[in-house]
């Protein structure tokens, strides 16, 4: 029996700094990552994305495997400078001609685009007018937006506005791990203030350009008590209010969780009514990047949040520490239908990183990633029988690609990419992953 229902959306997910390469190709401005990764100490083994997966050249041979996968949507992000060298004003044609006949082939062959207008590359031009935390950065996102939603109006019907705002603001303003590598608590709060302004300003502007769905996409992670302890429950409550409630209330209740204010301290700002109002804003769908839980105990000491996630033990853990928890998901997406008003929900990204041994007659046998999927897509399945909206599922990632601050180390992807050729190489994933598709689930 089918666990999906007929057009549900099955897909993959990537964004354009990790797979595409050629970073300043055909006019394109540099991004924040590229100035982030050629700094020393930024990245494992002093990685960049100047190769990745070299996408910018191998684009068809990518959607072939799409297309072997059988897919009907892929979820690509589209790189502001090569759109925008400066981040405003002039197009530079080739390079949004790239994504052009990167839509028209995947259009040719029947997969639906999904196009993420951000995924974390900002011009590095808008960073030198201090980027995010500028006032006017939403307007210049909003500007770029509509260049895309003109270019590609007739073609392209799902569209992601902003990925992981929470990993924008806190990885890259306040824990300097990610570009621009800033570690300012004032800064982060007003970074995640203008990202959701960002955010409505471009579905605002794109209820009058375009006839599709518009949405956010936000990384959550259920946080659990790590004992049955006061202090423990205590701690954990503040974690999800840092982690998920500081989009979830604000994109849904127009509000931020008062515990914000008690983290951030003074660096928190004074957000009036109005401010408020202006970031009610959660589009037509919800984008849940899901990948594991944290178990959360009381550390006074442990500043800002007086809290710390206890590592899972090794043998329920993937390649990045993260522990394996499928019933997390089923939390998640129960989150939407018990207090956001079930809003259409998409699965944009989920899946897990592993030591992935080396090809073998042209296969990589990877039994812990099928393990994973297929007991974070039963989750989704329950979820859907429960009544959450869940309108499609995307796995993170078609390939092995640049992990950001973990460089090429960490292998998420569907295929293995060897690092030195760049050829790609099936998984025994991708087999089982186009069985689900193929079946609807039924396989599960
Ligand atoms: O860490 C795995 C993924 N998480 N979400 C954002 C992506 O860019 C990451 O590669």
């Amino acid at each position: 029996m089918s666990a999906f229902p007929e057009g549900f959306c099955w897909g993959v997910a990537t964004s354009a700094y990790q797979i595409e390469g050629s970073p300043l190709a055909d006019g394109a401005g540099p991004s924040i990552w590229h100035r982030f990764a050629h700094t020393p100490g930024h990245i494992a083994d002093g990685e960049t994305g100047n190769i990745a997966c070299n996408h910018y050249q191998r684009y068809l041979e990518d959607i072939g495997l799409l297309h072997e996968l059988g897919v009907n949507a892929y979820r690509f992000s589209i790189a502001w400078g090569r759109v925008l060298p400066e981040g405003r004003g002039a197009i530079n044609r080739k390079g949004l001609g790239f994504y052009q006949r990167l839509v028209d082939a995947l259009l040719e062959r029947g997969i639906s685009p999904v196009i993420t207008l951000y995924h974390w590359d900002l011009p590095m031009a808008l960073q030198d007018r201090g980027g995010w935390i500028n006032p006017d950065s939403p307007q210049w996102f909003a500007d770029y937006a509509e260049v895309l939603f003109r270019t590609f109006a007739d073609r392209v019907t799902s569209w992601i506005t902003i990925n992981e705002p929470w990993v924008i603001a806190v990885l890259g303003h306040l824990e300097g791990r990610h570009a621009p590598g800033w570690r300012d608590p004032s800064a982060a709060a007003r970074v995640g203030h203008h990202l959701l302004l960002a955010h409505a300003a471009a579905v605002a502007s794109y209820r009058t350009l375009g006839h599709g769905q518009i949405g956010i996409a936000l990384n959550l992670e259920p946080q659990h008590p790590a004992y049955p302890k006061a202090a423990d429950l205590l701690a954990a409550q503040r974690r999800d209010a840092f982690v998920n409630r500081w989009f979830l209330d604000a994109l849904f209740l127009a509000s931020y969780p008062i515990e914000l204010a008690q983290i951030f301290g003074p660096a928190w700002p004074k957000f009036g009514a109005v401010a408020l109002d202006q970031i009610h804003y959660p589009g037509d769908f919800i984008g849940v990047n899901y990948y594991t839980r944290a178990r959360v105990a009381a550390a006074p000491e442990a500043k800002p949040l007086g809290a710390i996630c206890l590592p899972p033990p090794r043998e329920k853990s993937t390649a990045m520490g993260w522990e394996i928890y499928p019933e997390g998901l089923g939390e998640v997406l129960g989150w939407f239908k018990e207090r956001y008003g079930n809003p259409r929900v998409l699965i944009t990204e989920n899946g897990a990183a592993f030591a992935d041994p080396a090809p073998c007659a042209g296969l990589v046998l990877d039994p812990q990633r099928i393990v994973y999927l297929r007991s974070h897509l039963r989750a989704a399945a329950q979820a859907l029988a429960a009544g959450v909206d869940l309108g499609g599922y995307f796995v993170w990632s078609l390939m092995d690609n640049f992990e950001w601050a973990e460089g090429y180390s960490k292998r998420f992807g569907l295929y293995w990419v060897d690092r030195q050729t760049l050829q790609r190489y099936p998984k025994s994933s991708a087999h089982f992953y186009r069985s689900v598709i193929a079946t609807q689930g039924a396989v599960l």
